[in-house]
């Protein structure tokens, strides 16, 4: 152990590092490196400058000078042979230069090839040789030539080398091509990356260019259609004012679509030749064309529908008798229209209100104040009730150009919850059941009055007047509404109503002289809207598209058509200035 560590310490004193001190022991000075030039008078040729320079590397190596394989020159092996034979006297020291020798050689070129110093039992024996010359005096070992089987080993081994060492060049050089080549491609796909990304900057400025000019041509094409509908509210406006003049009832048509239960079994016998006709084919024979204020067709919203009206509706914030009602058979739309669903399915009676308020608060600015009332009647089985105390009866008396409602509740309202809550009363106690025709047909005529009252202070005018809501009862045939008992006779009174109502509309119509109002109760609450009272009417005419319900449909359109070829009487504007009361006449 202890020669070991002290052949250890003097192995790193060649390599100039001092020893590390050993416990229980001093440790040995510093051994100064071998001399080169001392060392060959005190051992053999070649081995002693071998070993010594063992530790340096071998472009350093002074003296007999060993190849990167570590194999001596030629003029020093024949030296050493020389000495081999010459020199009797000391054939064990020699030869075991020699041997050392070659090991050195050997462990160099092992360190050549692996980076690495050559293994301690290498070190150990060089550096034994180097710094104990003495020792192998007084002991020489039997020195062995190197052999020229090892030293062909060595050169085979050498050549390998070489040879590995042409072939990684080789290889080198091949990768050194082929990432010049891939540089040469990178940079070409680079150039080519430019130019897309040049060209994709040409066409986002021209895709911009582009965009830019569409939305010019957009906002253009909206102010064309804006004015196209402005000129269009014009040619209306123009339209309603010569109906007015004239004193005829507007008429509009409405048809509904086909609802669920009709979708498979049947189609529409309804055509739409223009956007204010109508035609109705009956099987293969196809009908006439004819016109209309409105033709609403079933892809008319319940809001669009209403904006269609609101206009006509606004007259009575102005002073005007207006009277809207829904005419048309069994089935067809009527109570949809009129009262409709919730949210945006409500009818044209929700929508009036609220449109009703928000724009009296308008007029408000204006210096106007308003004061709104409610009664809803229903007519059923030719008797008039309050829909809103619990049905009382109501009596009708005529006077020259009015019908005093005897009875009827009349009931203030400031907002449009006070509405939606009468509504929910009045709907409440109206008479429904289900036909054949219609799962929830209305068994009465609903009619929702307004008394509108208006007066501006800094003017002193004030005006009252009516808005009639009408939701007819729908006529029927009883062969196809299937009813008996007391639904027979509640279709019996809905038809024979609208048969006067008919009769009344051709009498105004023929200007005969007399109009028979007072015989139904429909007729009566109706007159001021039919001639006698200086009303605004439209008449909103409900149509079911089934063919099967065609000749019904053509039977509508034609009393429609009556209507709107009678002459009613200009509107008055119902004012009274200063407490006096004044008709002013339109014309
Ligand atoms: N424009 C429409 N869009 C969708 N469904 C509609 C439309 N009009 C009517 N309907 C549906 O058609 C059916 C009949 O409508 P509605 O009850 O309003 O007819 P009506 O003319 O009032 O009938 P009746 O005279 O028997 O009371 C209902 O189911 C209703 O929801």
């Amino acid at each position: 152990m202890n020669v070991a560590r002290r052949r250890s310490g003097l192995f790193r004193s060649t390599i100039g590092a001092p020893p590390k001190a050993t416990r229980g022991r001093a440790a040995a000075p510093p051994i100064k490196e071998a001399d080169p030039a001392t060392i060959p008078r005190q051992s053999a040729p070649g081995g002693i400058t071998i070993g010594a320079a063992a530790c340096r590397p071998p472009s350093r190596l002074p003296g007999a000078t060993i190849s990167a394989t570590g194999r001596a020159s030629l003029p020093e092996r024949s030296a050493m042979a020389k000495t081999s034979t010459s020199s009797h006297s000391r054939p064990a020291l020699q030869s075991t230069a020699s041997r050392n020798t070659t090991l050195t050689a050997a462990s160099t070129s092992r360190q050549l090839r692996t980076g690495r110093p050559p293994p301690p039992s290498t070190q150990r024996s060089t550096a034994t040789f180097s710094l104990k010359p003495s020792v192998a005096r007084a002991r020489p070992v039997a020195q062995k030539p190197i052999l020229p089987s090892k030293v062909t080993l060595l050169e085979e081994r050498n050549a390998q080398l070489e040879r590995e060492m042409a072939e990684a060049t080789d290889f080198a050089e091949h990768q050194k091509s082929k990432i010049q080549f891939l540089d040469g491609k990178l940079e070409g796909a680079d150039r080519k990356l430019i130019s897309l990304q040049d060209q994709l900057s040409t066409l986002k400025e021209v895709h911009k260019s582009k965009m830019e000019e569409c939305e010019e041509y957009r906002v253009h094409n909206n102010d064309l259609r804006d004015l196209l509908n402005e000129k269009e509210a014009e040619l209306r406006k123009l339209h309603n004012d010569v109906v007015d003049l004239r004193g005829q009832i507007r008429v509009a048509v409405r048809v509904r679509p086909l609802i669920k239960s009709e979708v498979d079994t049947s189609s529409s016998a309804i055509e739409y030749p223009a956007v204010d006709a109508i035609k109705i084919n009956e099987g293969s024979k196809p009908g006439n064309v004819v016109k209309f204020e409105n033709v609403f067709t079933p892809v008319f919203s319940q809001k669009e529908v209403f904006a269609n009206v609101e206009e006509f509706i606004r007259s009575s914030l102005h002073g005007y008798n207006v009277g809207l009602i829904a005419y048309g058979q069994t089935g067809s739309g009527k109570t949809h229209t009129m009262r409709g669903g919730n949210g945006e399915e409500e009818g044209i009676i929700p929508r009036a209100a609220a449109f009703l308020f928000a724009e009296s608060k308008k007029l408000e600015s204006l210096g106007w104040k308003f004061d709104f009332s409610l009664s809803f009647l229903e007519v059923y089985n030719n008797v008039a009730y309050d829909l809103l105390s619990g049905r009382d009866v109501v009596q009708l008396r005529l006077n020259d150009q009015t019908v005093s409602m005897i009875g009827l509740s009349e009931h203030t309202i400031s907002n449009v919850s006070d509405v939606a809550r009468l509504l929910r009363v009045a709907d409440g106690g109206r008479k429904t059941a289900a036909t054949k025709c219609n799962g929830s047909s209305s068994r009465s005529h609903a009619v929702y009055m307004w008394k509108i009252k208006a007066h501006q202070p800094s003017t002193g005018i004030s005006t009252t007047c009516q808005l009639k809501l009408v939701d007819l009862a729908g006529s029927e045939r009883a062969k196809e509404s299937g009813v008996s008992g007391d639904q027979f006779k509640e279709m019996t009174n809905i038809n024979q109503s609208l048969s006067i109502l008919q009769m009344c509309i051709s009498q105004q119509r023929s200007q005969k002289g007399h109009v028979s109002y007072r015989d139904s109760k429909l007729t009566q609450v109706l007159m001021d809207c039919l001639g006698r009272g200086s009303s605004k009417t439209m008449v909103v005419v409900n149509l079911n598209p089934c063919n099967e319900q065609a000749t019904e449909s053509k039977r509508s359109i034609e009393f429609a058509s009556k209507m709107r070829s009678t002459h009613i009487g200009s509107a008055v504007q119902q004012r009274t200035l200063l407490g006096d009361v004044s008709q002013m006449s339109m014309n």
